[in-house]
């Protein structure tokens, strides 16, 4: 496949895709928001601000003009901050071509709406669910840059635009699969930020493995819960987009979200933590758009619910941790 991509959004993550993309095949052009950063890229074939020691492959031309970005583009990939696409999608749209099929990268929940990001997608670019994409899986950007192998999850509802995207971005170390469950792949994404800042939270105050594990598994659950509310399938929880996102975030020390964690659990300040890190960790402001989602659909999120607590400041990790030990008995099916 020679498709012209474009990608919106050179950070970490819009950065490694265009790697996977032009390592594909296809013509990339990738969009950065500051000229200064789209100049670098094209003049060093590196992206200095993200990852100076990594040679960018050709077949990628860097611009600030979404213009150029959108011109003739089959897919637009988009890789920016989850609180930020409606406002840019709203540029955007106009430009893609009217038959574009635009992926979602990002692993947020909008604020105050409580939308997915294919939601958020469907209403600025008014897409139907043939022209809308997610690609999630665990994929840290610091490992696809240096081409160790990953697996991944690509869906859109019409499972012909997936298997053709699956074309379009499958490399030797780059293997995606298909799935038509769009909710439950991004609902997998968004959630595993916030589980992951809670075992940062228990790791930052050294609480073991057992902790991790109860955790991770316990964060999968209450993820299940909420995508099966939601019409996503169970299995998709348990797989890539889910189950294994959630291991590689939950355990990488690569893994923004969990560092973070680790800093809050340290007992470090959310501005404080952010002042250090100076990195994006979606699942902080996301942990309440995915608290609202999970009331709206009569959800509970016990872990997800602490996050946000501790989040806003209204409690201390150590008390958290006491008070979702001593939650009432529960059967672990239901
Ligand atoms: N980095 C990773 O390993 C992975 C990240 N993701 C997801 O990808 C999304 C993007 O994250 P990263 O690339 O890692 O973050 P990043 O912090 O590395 O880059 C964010 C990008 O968004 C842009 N941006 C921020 N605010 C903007 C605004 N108001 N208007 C336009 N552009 C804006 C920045 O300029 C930058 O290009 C997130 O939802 C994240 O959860 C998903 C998989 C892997
Ligand atoms: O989504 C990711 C890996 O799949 C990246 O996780 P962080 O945003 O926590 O770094």
């Amino acid at each position: 496949m020679t498709a012209h991509v474009g990608v919106f959004g050179a950070g970490s993550w819009g950065t490694a895709a265009a790697m996977i993309l032009a390592d594909a095949g296809c013509r990339v052009t990738l969009w950065a928001r500051r000229p200064e950063l789209a100049e670098a890229i094209n003049e060093s074939g590196t992206n200095p601000d993200y990852f100076p020691e990594f040679a960018l492959p050709p077949g990628i031309t860097a611009t600030a003009d979404p213009a150029e970005a959108a011109k003739d583009a089959e897919v637009a990939f988009l890789a920016v901050t989850a609180q930020t696409l409606r406002a840019n999608l709203a540029d955007w749209a106009p430009l893609l071509p009217p038959e574009s099929v635009l992926v979602s990268l990002m692993k947020g929940v909008e604020l105050g709406t409580a939308k997915l990001m294919s939601e958020v997608i469907a209403d600025v670019a008014d897409a139907g669910p043939e022209r809308i994409a997610v690609v999630s899986g665990p994929n840290l950007a610091g490992e696809i840059v240096r081409r160790q192998p990953a697996a991944s999850v690509v869906a859109c509802k019409n499972l012909a635009v997936a298997e053709r995207l699956q074309a379009a971005c499958r490399t030797p170390y780059f293997r995606p699969y298909t799935n038509t469950d769009v909710i439950g792949c991004e609902l997998g994404g968004a959630v595993k930020n916030v589980i992951a800042l809670a075992v940062g939270i228990a790791d930052g105050q050294k609480l073991g493995d057992n902790t991790k594990a109860a955790l991770i598994t316990r964060g999968l659950a209450e993820t299940t819960r909420l995508g099966q509310a939601m019409g996503a399938e169970a299995l998709t929880l348990a797989g890539l987009a889910g189950m294994g996102d959630l291991v590689a975030t939950c355990s990488s020390p690569l893994s923004r979200n969990h560092t973070f964690g680790v800093n809050l659990g340290r007992g470090r300040t959310v501005p404080e933590t952010a002042a250090i890190t100076k990195q994006t960790a979606e699942g902080v402001t996301s942990c309440e758009s995915v608290l609202d989602l999970a009331r709206r659909h009569g959800v509970d999120m016990p872990i997800t619910e602490t996050v946000v607590d501790i989040v806003h400041g209204r409690k201390a990790p150590k008390e958290a941790v006491k008070e979702l030990m001593s939650r009432t008995a529960k059967p672990e099916l239901r």
